[in-house]
């Protein structure tokens, strides 16, 4: 889908007539490659035959308003209540958002009243508004040193004019959402049933989920700190099968619908000899299916290691009958347990062909993303945080903070819940995972490319340190690559 400069525009409140505090600052600033002046934009795309092809001039070319601090501001600052509320699944980094406002609100703008909703949006409603506590610079001061969110979260529908009564009942003029899709449809019913009521409340949207799945950022914050965490798992599984007969590593990775973080992880520690994601869907049986990939693997190597998204093979689940018709509070599909299929026919065909598979299993689930935030995710989320602040005093509303092309922007709500960021199996990305693990995803002749010669993972070569059944590095060996002269691998 084309899009025109006008789908990106944010939705203000109104003009901006008190100063800022950062006014005096900002006088002289000027767009550099480091920093984005005020009324400037940021390009949606960022390649020549993609801007090209829209054959129009600069200033109308799609692109992002610039977020960050403004000469003028909407809200006067003394008049501000603002409220903060944490929704749907745990992810590093919410305790640094939640403090990187408070910080931002207190000690800039001089704002004097935060109120941080309990348990998600369920925290808006009619019944649990009253439970808000104060959010000061004291009581968040050491937050980021623990994962998961002090305010709490949830998931389950509430209802926008419920959440809206509350919002007034309690003051609030200046909303922060931080919340992955569902959040921010949340966030968009609550800014629409707002404006419905010609009301002054900004609703301001920071993207949050360990799966990725958002459109139109980076990535969202926790990811990073997410896939970190999960390639530890990875490292632990990939040990262990080196070191069993016959041994089958698997680890299964969250994610939902979207494989970014078994992608990431598996290309941070590069171990895997497979990866299997939602977005490529894949063959059990026949010649080019997994179990006959696996079962080659095993006698070429001795061992194998396989990651698995959680979301992967939902397909192949539900063709025998082990897809639950089910979702949960939040109306996300419940999803069926492809670990477990893989564990039982791999272990049942290798039997079958005479071999004796030690399976080692780990499904990390809540290690992945109950962990505090890394350094950059750290960094990631005060900048957030504090972009966010910066929306909302200037009046922008309807309106998610991301970082895009390593630029702090502002993106319409309605985009972010657009559509769901998924891996591209023709993209850069996947490329990089099947160059790193030599194989293809068996596939269904659907995506990915069957007919590019696989490499066979111990003769991927160049320079590959594999850990032999002792975990050491084995002497260097010439090996014949199909169709190539030999070089040097190490097994
Ligand atoms: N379709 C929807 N329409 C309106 N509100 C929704 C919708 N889906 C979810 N919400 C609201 O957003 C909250 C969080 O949604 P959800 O449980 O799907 O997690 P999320 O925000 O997508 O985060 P994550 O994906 O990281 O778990 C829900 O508790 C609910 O209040
Ligand atoms: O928190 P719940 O309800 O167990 O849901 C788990 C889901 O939440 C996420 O962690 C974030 O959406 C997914 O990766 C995972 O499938
Ligand atoms: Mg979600």
């Amino acid at each position: 889908m084309t899009m025109h400069l006008d789908d990106l525009r944010v939705r203000h409140l109104g003009e901006c007539h008190y100063d800022s505090p950062f006014s005096e600052m900002l006088a002289a600033k000027r767009t550099s490659p480091h920093y984005v002046a005020e009324g400037d934009r940021v390009l949606l795309e960022d390649t020549v035959s993609m801007l090209t092809e829209h054959d129009l001039p600069p200033a109308e070319l799609p692109s992002f308003e610039a977020a960050g601090p403004r000469r003028k501001i909407y809200f006067d600052p003394a008049r501000v209540t603002a409220g903060v509320v944490t929704c749907g699944g745990l992810c590093p980094g919410l305790n640094d958002v939640i403090r990187g406002i408070v910080q931002e609100l207190t000690v800039h703008y001089g704002v004097k009243r935060i109120l941080g909703f309990r348990n998600g949006l369920r925290g808006l409603t009619a019944e649990n508004c009253h439970d808000a506590e104060d959010l000061t610079p004291d009581r968040v001061r050491e937050i980021h040193n623990s994962g998961g969110t002090i305010l709490g979260s949830s998931r389950g529908g509430q209802d926008p004019d419920e959440m809206v009564d509350s919002l007034v009942l309690r003051g609030v003029n200046a909303l922060f959402v931080i919340g992955g899709d569902g959040g921010m449809r949340a966030a968009t019913n609550l800014a629409a049933a707002i404006r419905r009521r010609g009301l002054e409340i900004a609703v301001i949207g920071v993207p949050k989920t360990i799966d990725n799945d958002l459109p139109y950022t980076d990535q969202s914050f926790g990811f990073q700190s997410a896939f970190a965490q999960a390639a530890n798992f990875i490292a632990s599984v990939a040990t262990e099968a080196a070191a069993s007969p016959d041994g089958i590593g698997i680890v299964k990775l969250m994610g939902r619908h979207s494989g970014f973080i078994a992608c990431y992880a598996s290309l941070a520690r590069n171990a895997a000899d497979v990866v299997l994601i939602p977005e490529v869907p894949f063959a059990l049986e026949g010649p080019d299916g997994l179990l006959a990939r696996v079962e080659r693997h095993v006698r070429e190597k001795g061992f194998v290691v396989i990651v698995v998204a959680e979301g992967a093979g939902q397909d192949l689940l539900e063709e025998r009958g082990l897809l639950a018709d089910a979702t949960d509070p939040s109306g996300n599909a419940k999803l069926g347990d492809i670990g477990a299929l893989l564990r039982e026919t791999i272990t049942a065909h290798l039997t079958e062909a005479d071999l004796s598979p030690t399976v080692r299993y780990i499904d990390p689930s809540y290690a992945v993303r109950s962990v505090t935030a890394n350094a950059y995710d750290s960094v990631y989320c005060l900048r957030l945080a504090h972009a966010a602040v910066h929306a909302a005093m200037a009046g922008r509303t309807e309106t998610a903070v991301v970082r895009w092309r390593r630029r702090f922007v502002h993106v319409p709500m309605p985009l972010i819940i657009s559509h769901r960021n998924e891996v591209d199996p023709d993209g850069d990305l996947w490329m990089s995972v099947l160059e790193a693990t030599g194989y293809l995803a068996p596939t269904r002749g659907s995506h990915g490319r069957s007919d590019v010669k696989t490499v066979p993972h111990d003769y991927r070569g160049i320079c590959q340190l594999s850990h032999d059944r002792d975990g050491g590095v084995g002497e260097p060996r010439d090996v014949e690559l199909p169709g190539a002269g030999p070089v040097r691998s190490f097994r």
